[in-house]
């Protein structure tokens, strides 16, 4: 058919569509007939083959085994589901030959303090299940690390966030959890001045969501959050005792904590909620945050770059009481063991639920300056340090704890002095940056060094001026 021709024939073929198809009548003398039967077909066809598409798509939507109940997405990761709620489930059961073992969530679970209590519970039986939204604020492949960790001990960690009510609920729904360790939070004092807001999200928003629902669970969970040193601010007076002043914050970060306090307060008043918060000071060791000045003196230090070290007006020192993770899992431990029940059902408080407010330290404060000499030490390299004034973006100068109440209360006694520590520290952050490098290159002599004879021979043969 010559071109001119199949455009008059599908012009005439379109304007000649009745509106009613069924009144269409052929004429068959008409030379245009069988074109237009054959266009007529092909679009009838075409509707046919679009509604069975449609019906097959449909059938797959609806008969695929994920989609009743739904998945919930969240930062990439889902929730709901079967499978997922036996793994919830799973997780959080208390082994059989642990009577007295708790049922804890626990928040921010992939988080450095998160993974080791994770840990600790799950070591003596309890059942443990983690939550942790695997935010940014430093490497997230430290926290995928962390998680894999605690699923090597059979800890599943649910992706998501505290401000996600409907995942809260659901996930008191599946479980009835005893206890909740409530360790998320937007950490950092110096970060409150980049990101003011996501202090506001996690440690204030959040915290009043997963209150919320912890409220109204039946049963009620006791409650063990993590409060700050941060939150004396600039007092002067030392040790800081759990009942001196804390109106003073120096940072946002340490304003959200002191919120917190006051916020749990309030439900525990209202509502019933056992609460015990914990200040923490200066938590350090293996698996420890980046953002944290010993952490990143030691990266610094080995890449022989310049650490910037703080001190007070006229050379005074600046000092923490940096503590040990393990002296603080165990503070952590103690406050879950000797948390009484909430008292509320219903939303409703039925009487006086405990409330309690400890501090975690180490009672030994150090100088930054005594810090660097002991990564020194233990790196045995010279730190290239520039000293500079104390800025006022959040430091305070000094913290000390008194742990009088914690030692009596939750017989809490720190055993880990800060050389001890920070060799262990340092140990696995050796292993634990050498042992990830080795696998993409092994041109750092300490990886090759490493790669060669593994973890438990490194500091035979750790020559640091070599590197
Ligand atoms: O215990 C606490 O309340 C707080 O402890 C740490 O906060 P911070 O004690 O300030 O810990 P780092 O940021 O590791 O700083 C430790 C010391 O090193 C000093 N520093 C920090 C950074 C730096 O570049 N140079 C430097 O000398 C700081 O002034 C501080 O005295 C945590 O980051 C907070 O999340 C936590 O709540």
């Amino acid at each position: 058919m010559a071109m001119s021709q199949l455009k008059t024939t599908i012009g005439h073929g379109v304007d000649d569509i009745p509106s009613t198809p069924g009144k269409f009548k052929p004429e068959k003398s008409s030379p245009f007939f069988f074109n237009r039967v054959r266009w007529y077909t092909s679009l009838s066809k075409l509707t046919l083959w679009f509604f069975l598409s449609l019906c097959l798509l449909l059938f797959l939507f609806f008969a695929s085994p994920s989609s009743s109940p739904p998945r919930r997405h969240l930062n990439g990761g889902a929730w709901g589901g079967p499978d997922w709620e036996r793994r919830v489930r799973l997780s959080a059961r208390v082994r059989a030959t642990n009577k007295a073992g708790h049922t804890v969530l626990v928040t921010g679970a992939a988080g450095f303090v998160g993974t080791h209590v994770s840990m600790a519970l799950r070591r003596r039986g309890d059942g443990v299940l983690g939550l942790d939204n695997f935010n940014d604020y430093y490497d997230p492949s430290l926290k995928r690390a962390r998680q894999k960790l605690l699923e090597r001990s059979g800890i599943f960690v649910v992706e998501g966030d505290i401000n996600d009510e409907a995942l809260l609920k659901k996930l008191f729904d599946v479980v009835a959890f005893t206890h909740v360790m409530h360790l998320a939070a937007q950490a950092g004092v110096r970060y409150a001045m980049k990101n003011p807001k996501s202090y506001i999200n996690s440690n204030i928003a959040g915290l009043v969501n997963l209150l919320e629902v912890c409220k109204s669970a039946v049963p009620q969970p006791a409650i063990v959050w993590a409060s700050s040193s941060s939150v004396y601010g600039l007092n002067s007076k030392v040790p800081f005792s759990e009942n001196d002043r804390t109106d003073q914050p120096a940072s946002l970060y340490a304003a959200t904590k002191k919120a917190g306090e006051e916020i749990t307060h309030t439900y525990n008043h209202i509502y019933g909620l056992s609460i015990t918060g914990l200040r923490f000071f200066t938590v350090y060791g293996p698996w420890g945050r980046p953002d944290m000045a010993y952490f990143f003196f030691t990266k610094d230090m080995l890449k022989r770059k310049q650490i910037t070290v703080f001190e007070g007006p006229n050379h005074s020192t600046v000092a923490r009481d940096f503590t040990y993770i393990d002296d603080i899992v165990k503070g952590c431990l103690g406050a879950l063991d000797t948390a009484k029940k909430s008292t509320g059902t219903g939303g409703k408080k039925k009487g006086p639920a405990q409330y309690r407010i400890f501090n975690l330290g180490n009672t030994s404060p150090v100088s930054v300056n005594d810090l660097v000499s002991i990564l020194e030490k233990h790196l045995k390299v010279k730190a290239n340090k520039k000293i500079m004034l104390l800025p006022r973006n959040g430091d305070v100068q000094f913290t000390h704890a008194n742990i009088t109440l914690a030692e009596r209360e939750l017989g809490y006694k720190p055993s880990t002095d800060l050389h001890t520590g920070l060799k262990k520290f340092v140990r696995w952050y050796l292993s634990y940056y050498s042992g990830s490098k080795k696998k993409t290159s092994c041109s750092w002599k300490l990886d090759l060094q490493w790669a060669c004879y593994g973890q438990d021979r490194f500091f035979k043969i750790y020559r640091p001026e070599k590197i």
